[in-house]
C-alpha cells in the first residue's frame, strides 16, 4: 500500500540478514586487496545506452531533467563502474561495491547487488580471481553448495556471424537461445543458414553437462581453431577452480550474454539448494572502447537478497534482558557492560521476556540497587 508496484518495505531478519552478507563481503574483499568504489544512483541514460554498451532504455527508470536529457536509477554496476574509472592509469586494478540497481526487466525493480571489477589484468587471471573471489565469499557465509556454470560469448557470435539476419531475427534466434527452445532455434536458423548451420545451432542448445562436454566438442571443432582456444580457456579455468576446492562446474557452450558488453567468459554461480543464481559475471573487454580506452576487465556481481534470503545467522551470542524502569536505568546502562558479548536488551517488564537465555530484574530498596535474576 502506498508504495508503486515493483517497490516494498523491508524488515526484521531480511535486512539484518543482508547487512551480515555485506559484512562478509566486505571482509572478504578487503582480505583479498580490493579497494571499495561508489557511484551516484542518477545518471545519465546515454552512459548505458550508447553503441558500445547498448542496453534497453525501456528497461530503466527514467525522467527527463530540466535540460531534457534522460536521467536514470542505476541500471548497472559494472557500466556505471567504467564511466568512474575511464581516466584512470593503466595499472592492475580490483574494485568492490555494493548497493542498488534499478531495472523493470526483473520482478522487484530494486535490486540489491555486491559485486567485483578487475581490471587491467591478463586473460584468465580476472576470470579466475572473480570465481575464486565468489568461492571465499559463498564459504565465509557457509553456502558451499552451489555449481559454477561456465559459458563463453564468442562461441554463439561466431557461429551467428556470417548469417545474414536481420535485426529481428537476431533478437529472436539470441532469445530462443536463451530459452533453449531447440526446434525453435533451428527453424529460425534454417531460413537463412540452411540445413547445416540450423543443426549445428539447434545442438548447441544441448551442450551443456559436466566437463566432459567440453573433449566432445573439441572433437567436433577440430579444425575450428577459434573456438578450440575458447575451449581450452574454459578448461583451463575449470581446472584452477577444481584445484582451489571451488563448488562443482557446468559448462554451458550454447549460452547467451544476459547483457550486451560480454566479449568473453561468462559465468554464474546457482545455489544448489534451490536453483537460485547468486552471482554472474563475465570479461568485458569492449566496454571501455567508449572512453576511447583499451581495458582488459573482467567480474561479477551477487544476487544480495537471494543470499540474504539463504544466509543462516550463526547466533552463539547469550541473549540476555534487564528489566528496568525510568530509575532503574542509569544502573542498568552500567549493569549492561558486565555481560561482555551478550546480546543486551533492557524492558520495561517481564511481560516481552520470552526469548531471552538470561532475565534480570533491577531493584531498587532501602537506597540499593539489587539485581534478581529471574
Ligand atoms: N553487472 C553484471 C555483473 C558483472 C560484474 N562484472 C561483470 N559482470 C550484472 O549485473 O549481472
Amino acid at each position: 500500500m502506498f508504495l508503486p508496484a515493483g517497490s516494498r518495505d523491508e524488515m526484521g531478519p531480511a535486512v539484518s540478514n543482508r547487512f551480515s552478507v555485506m559484512e562478509k563481503f566486505r571482509k572478504v574483499v578487503t582480505l583479498r586487496g580490493y579497494e571499495m568504489i561508489s557511484t551516484p544512483v542518477v545518471e545519465y541514460a546515454s552512459t548505458f545506452t550508447n553503441d558500445y554498451v547498448n542496453m534497453k532504455l525501456q528497461n530503466m527508470l527514467k525522467w527527463f531533467n530540466s535540460e531534457g536529457e534522460i536521467e536514470v536509477l542505476r541500471p548497472d554496476w559494472t557500466t556505471a563502474i567504467a564511466r568512474a574509472l575511464s581516466s584512470r592509469e593503466a595499472t592492475p586494478q580490483k574494485w568492490a561495491y555494493q548497493g542498488s540497481i534499478f531495472r523493470t526487466d526483473r520482478p522487484g525493480m530494486e535490486c540489491n547487488q555486491a559485486g567485483i571489477e578487475i581490471l587491467h589484468m591478463p586473460l584468465l587471471m580476472g576470470e579466475s580471481e572473480s570465481l575464486l573471489m565468489a568461492h571465499s565469499f559463498l564459504k565465509e557465509m557457509g553456502m558451499e553448495d552451489y555449481v559454477i556454470e561456465l559459458g563463453h560469448a564468442n562461441i554463439y557470435e561466431s557461429l551467428v556471424s556470417n548469417l545474414p539476419f536481420a535485426k529481428d531475427d537476431a533478437e529472436k534466434l539470441h532469445q530462443a537461445m536463451h530459452d533453449k527452445k531447440k526446434d525453435e532455434v533451428y527453424h529460425i536458423v534454417l531460413n537463412i543458414g540452411g540445413k547445416k548451420a540450423a543443426a549445428e545451432l539447434a545442438a548447441l542448445v544441448d551442450a551443456y553437462g559436466d566437463i566432459g562436454v567440453i573433449d566432445e566438442y573439441e572433437k567436433r571443432w577440430k579444425d575450428q581453431e577459434h573456438l578450440l582456444q575458447i575451449l581450452e580457456q574454459m578448461k583451463k579455468v575449470a581446472h584452477i577452480l577444481k584445484a582451489s576446492g571451488s563448488g562443482d562446474i557446468l559448462v554451458d557452450l550454447g549460452r547467451v550474454k544476459n547483457l550486451p558488453y560480454y566479449s568473453g567468459m561468462m559465468y554464474r554461480g546457482f545455489l544448489k539448494k534451490n536453483g537460485g543464481v547468486c552471482f554472474s559475471g563475465g570479461r568485458y573487454d569492449k566496454l571501455y572502447d567508449r572512453y576511447g580506452r583499451n581495458v582488459s576487465a573482467a567480474g561479477l556481481a551477487f544476487d544480495l537478497d537471494l543470499l540474504a534470503e539463504q544466509y543462516e545467522e550463526e547466533n552463539t551470542k547469550q541473549r540476555i534482558c534487564i528489566i528496568a524502569n525510568m530509575d532503574t536505568i542509569v544502573y542498568a546502562e552500567k549493569l549492561r557492560k558486565s555481560y561482555e558479548n551478550c546480546i543486551v536488551d533492557v524492558q520495561l517488564d517481564a511481560a516481552n521476556t520470552g526469548n531471552y537465555d538470561k532475565v534480570v530484574e533491577i531493584q531498587f530498596n532501602d537506597g540499593k540497587y539489587e539485581v534478581l535474576e529471574k
